[in-house]
């Protein structure tokens, strides 16, 4: 296994209950495991670094808890103020109800909405009257989301809402984000409906069926969400305590995987080190440091992970007494869109979203920026970027007074940018892995950034090893 992140210690989790003996090295190139997953327990805190919480829809992360005997420690989001706030002209104004990515289904709730102009809320009206064009139908047909969402909702309600909303979940640069490789379901209603609002109507009619009362959207998003009581630490923790201390190879790096005759695989971790020989290997590490490492082995392979392009975030975290901070917190967080020209992407309200994260008494607030627009503002030293969360913080939601607690952490090439042409580049790779028995790859490049996509995506490349292995 290369590769200690969220995918690796998932499918070596997997790898070991499929191969009762398998005999597991797992290498990881930091001093840490659990990738994007990291909490910092401090003073009566939960600081979490990274992701924290995850999607319950798509149950890969629940089922793996529950597996883990993790299911007392889960605990929802708070049940009030299930929302987030969008700042327009530096004042901090809610999703309008019912608006999700791209779908406005509350017609009556947009036009209220102080978000958009009287003529942006117009031309929203029009969406079914933009023309689909010809070419949604071509197979393998893709489209950036800032395109799409433009000509479909028109440019104030894709700069004012949705490139914030989507921009944000990938650290993005909308105008290069693919649709396809993101919510091709836009596209498939756009296909089928010629219309995302005749796609809504279409979908409430059949909702309608079955009669039940559908709670707000907002809300019943947020209710999708769920963390662990101590941070997301405690899973990691769970998954490690399940391989042997032996197995774990913290600060070694691998070089080279060469393949050998008779299906054996050999690893080499350093020059001069010696080679390693497996049955199999799986390499869950970020695309372009996987690349040199199968380079001799398969070139195109190696350059068509090397294109797949990362960025990257910086997170200040401030703890702050509640009552220093004017405004309500009456949201879990906050978009940034880029016309609104802030040196931040987002921030997220942790104690908002789980209370007991934090001592009654005080407001945790997780300030994010960099991102692929900003990419310069991950190399600002740690005193400038809560400097600069500090000041957005004043400025946003009325936060006085010194926080009692900061913390830094920089996630550089941690996001995968899902680039126009994605889904054609992973069908690529997903050709060229298979011409290699004995080779795998998992990890949030390929199919889905989140901790459920990336678990599914390490556990599934562990089930087709273990099926090979057997053969
Ligand atoms: C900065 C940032 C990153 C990037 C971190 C980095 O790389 O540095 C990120 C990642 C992600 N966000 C994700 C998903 C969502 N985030 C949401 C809501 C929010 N995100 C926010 C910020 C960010 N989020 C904020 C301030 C909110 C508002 C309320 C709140 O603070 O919670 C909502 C609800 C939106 C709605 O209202 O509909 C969803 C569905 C997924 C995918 C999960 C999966 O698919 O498994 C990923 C990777």
């Amino acid at each position: 296994m290369i590769g200690g992140g969220v995918s690796g210690l998932a499918a070596a989790h997997r790898l070991r209950k499929l191969i009762l003996h398998a005999e597991l090295q797992l290498f990881e190139a930091s001093d840490r495991l659990g990738g994007p997953l990291f909490t910092i327990a401090h003073d009566d805190s939960v600081l979490e670094q990274g992701a924290d919480s995850f999607l319950i829809k798509t149950p890969f992360a629940l089922d793996l808890c529950r597996e883990l005997g993790l299911s007392d420690e889960l605990i929802p989001t708070n049940e009030q103020h299930r929302r987030a706030l969008v700042v327009r002209g530096g004042r901090l104004v809610p999703v309008p109800e019912g608006f999700v990515l791209m779908k406005p289904q509350n017609l009556g709730a947009m036009l209220k909405s102080p978000l958009l102009s009287p003529l942006g809320k117009l031309r929203l009206l029009a969406e079914p009257l933009a023309l689909v064009p010809a070419a949604v139908n071509r197979p393998g047909y893709d489209e950036s989301v800032a395109s799409f969402a433009t000509r479909r909702l028109g440019r104030e309600t894709y700069e004012r809402l949705v490139e914030p909303l989507i921009a944000g979940i990938y650290v993005a640069d909308a105008r290069q984000l693919s649709l396809a490789a993101t919510y091709p379901e836009f596209l498939e209603a756009e296909r089928r409906h010629g219309s995302l609002w005749r796609a809504i109507r279409a979908a409430s009619r059949q909702d309608g069926r079955d009669e039940q009362q559908q709670p707000p959207a907002a809300a019943a998003r947020y209710g999708q969400f769920v963390t662990l009581r101590g941070g997301l630490r405690t899973f990691v923790a769970a998954l490690v305590d399940t391989l042997p201390r032996q197995a774990i190879r913290l600060r070694t790096p691998v070089m080279q995987v060469e393949r050998h005759a008779a299906g054996r695989w050999a690893i080499k971790t350093a020059p001069g080190a010696p080679l390693e020989h497996f049955d199999a290997v799986l390499i869950a590490a970020h695309a372009p440091q996987a690349a040199p490492m199968i380079q001799q082995c398969d070139a195109e392979l190696a350059r068509n992970l090397a294109s797949i392009e990362y960025a990257s975030s910086a997170v200040a975290t401030l703890v702050y007494h509640r009552q220093d901070i004017e405004h309500p917190l009456d949201g879990f967080g906050l978009v940034v869109p880029a016309i609104e020209h802030r040196p931040i992407v987002a921030a997220s309200f942790l104690t908002v979203k789980f209370p007991s994260h934090g001592p009654p008494g005080r407001a945790i607030v997780r300030v994010f920026s960099g991102g692929a627009l900003q990419p310069e503002m991950v190399d600002r030293d740690d005193h400038e970027l809560v400097a600069i969360a500090k000041q957005q913080m004043a400025e946003l939601i009325g936060a006085s007074g010194e926080p009692i607690e900061t913390r830094v952490i920089r996630w550089r090439d941690a996001m995968p940018q899902y680039h126009v042409g994605h889904v054609a580049r992973v069908e690529a790779i997903e050709q060229s892995i298979a011409a290699h028995p004995g080779l795998e790859l998992a990890g949030n490049a390929y199919r889905g950034v989140g901790i459920p996509q990336s678990i599914h995506s390490g556990r599934q490349a562990a089930e087709r090893l273990a099926k090979q292995l057997s053969t």
